[in-house]
C-alpha cells in the first residue's frame, strides 16, 4: 500500500466495474473526509472477463466474477472488493462479509433495438446470455430466437450494431453508471421483473477485519442492504444458480418489505408467480415464499431447481 492510502479497493477491470469502484471511492472519501488518493483502486482481471465466448452458466457461473478478488482479499493484497451484487454467488464463504450496499439505482432492464416487447418484429433474434432474460422473452414472445451475447456493455452494443441480433437487454443501472441513460427503452419493473439484486453495488471485506468493516459501514445504505439481502434469501431458498430463470423485485417502506417473484422454465412456456409482504428482519417468510414457489412449480420449472 502506498503510505498515504487508507484503503485498497479491489475491482474488476471492465468500464462498468471501474465506474462502480469510483463511486465507492467517492462515497468513502465523502464519509471519512479523505482525499481521492487515499483510496487506492486495484484493478484485477477476473476469469469471467477472460472467457468471452461461452455462456457464463456453462463455464463456472458467478464465481468467475469474484474468484480473483476473493483470493486477493484472502492474501491481504486488497482491503475490500466492489461487486455488482447481481453477480455475487448466493453462498459466500464465512471468511467474507458483505459490509456495505450502496443506494440502489434503477433496477429495470432496458430493451435495446425496439421500443417495446410487443413491437419487436416477428421471429426476431434476441441476444442474451442470461437465462432469466431468455425465459422472460420467450414467455412473452415465443416466436423469438435467443442467441448467446456475452461481453461488457460496449461489446454487447457493438454486437447489436453489427447485426448479430435484432434486440438485446442491458441493466438500466449499468447504462446509468456509464452515462448512457438515453440508450434503449426501460421495461416497467412490475411486468418485467429484474434479476435478484440488480442495480445494487456491494462491498465485501474479510470478516475478521474490524477496521475495514467499520470504514465500510459508514457508506452502507440500510434500505438497499435489506432489499438485496431479502432477494438473496429467496435465491438461497430456491437453491438458485445462474442457470435458473429467477426474477424478483422487492421494495422497502420503513420496516416492511414487499416482494414479487417469478420462476420460469428455460423455454419460457411455464411461469409461477408469488408475492409477499413481511417485516424486513423476517427472512424466514422470504424463504417460505421460495418453498411455496417450488411447491407450485410445473415440471419444467422444478427440474431446474432440483439439487440446486
Ligand atoms: N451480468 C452482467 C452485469 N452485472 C451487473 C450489470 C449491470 C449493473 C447492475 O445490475 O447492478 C450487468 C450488465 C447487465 O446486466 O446489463
Amino acid at each position: 500500500m502506498t503510505d498515504h492510502a487508507r484503503l485498497r479497493l479491489g475491482t474488476r477491470q471492465s468500464p462498468l466495474a471501474v465506474a462502480q469502484a469510483e463511486e465507492t471511492r467517492r462515497r468513502l472519501c465523502e464519509a471519512h473526509g479523505w482525499r481521492e488518493d487515499q483510496v487506492e483502486l486495484v484493478k484485477v482481471r477476473a476469469s469471467g472477463d477472460k472467457i468471452q465466448d461461452r455462456p457464463l452458466a456453462d463455464i463456472g457461473g458467478k464465481a468467475l466474477w469474484t474468484r480473483e478478488l476473493d483470493i486477493w482479499l484472502a492474501e491481504g493484497k486488497i482491503d475490500a472488493a466492489v461487486h455488482s451484487m447481481k453477480d455475487v454467488e448466493t453462498l459466500r464463504p464465512d471468511s467474507l462479509t458483505i459490509a456495505a450496499i450502496l443506494p440502489r439505482v434503477d433496477v429495470r432492464d432496458v430493451l435495446i433495438g425496439a421500443s417495446s416487447i410487443t413491437l419487436i418484429p416477428r421471429d426476431a433474434i434476441v441476444g442474451t446470455s442470461a437465462p432469466r432474460r431468455a425465459a422472460q422473452m420467450l414467455y412473452h414472445r415465443p416466436d423469438c430466437t435467443i442467441v448467446s451475447f456475452r461481453g461488457n456493455v460496449a461489446t454487447r452494443l457493438a454486437k447489436l450494431a453489427a447485426g448479430e441480433a435484432d434486440v438485446t437487454f442491458l441493466a438500466a443501472a449499468g447504462l446509468q453508471r456509464l452515462d448512457q441513460t438515453g440508450t434503449g427503452t426501460p421495461l416497467d419493473a412490475d411486468d418485467w421483473l429484474p434479476a435478484p439484486a440488480q442495480g445494487a453495488i456491494g462491498i465485501e471485506c474479510n470478516t475478521g477485519d474490524t477496521k475495514t468493516l467499520e470504514l465500510l459501514n459508514a457508506i452502507d445504505h440500510r434500505e438497499s442492504h435489506l432489499t438485496v439481502m431479502a432477494e438473496r434469501a429467496l435465491l438461497e431458498a430456491l437453491g438458485g444458480t445462474c442457470h435458473s430463470p429467477i426474477a424478483v423485485l422487492s421494495a422497502i417502506d420503513g420496516d416492511t418489505i414487499t416482494m414479487k417473484a417469478s420462476l420460469f422454465s428455460s423455454d419460457g412456456a411455464e411461469r409461477v408467480d408469488g408475492s409477499l409482504e413481511c417485516s424486513a428482519d423476517a427472512l424466514d417468510e422470504v424463504r417460505a415464499l421460495g418453498r411455496d414457489l417450488l411447491a407450485r412449480g410445473t415440471p419444467g420449472i422444478t427440474a431446474l431447481f432440483e439439487g440446486g
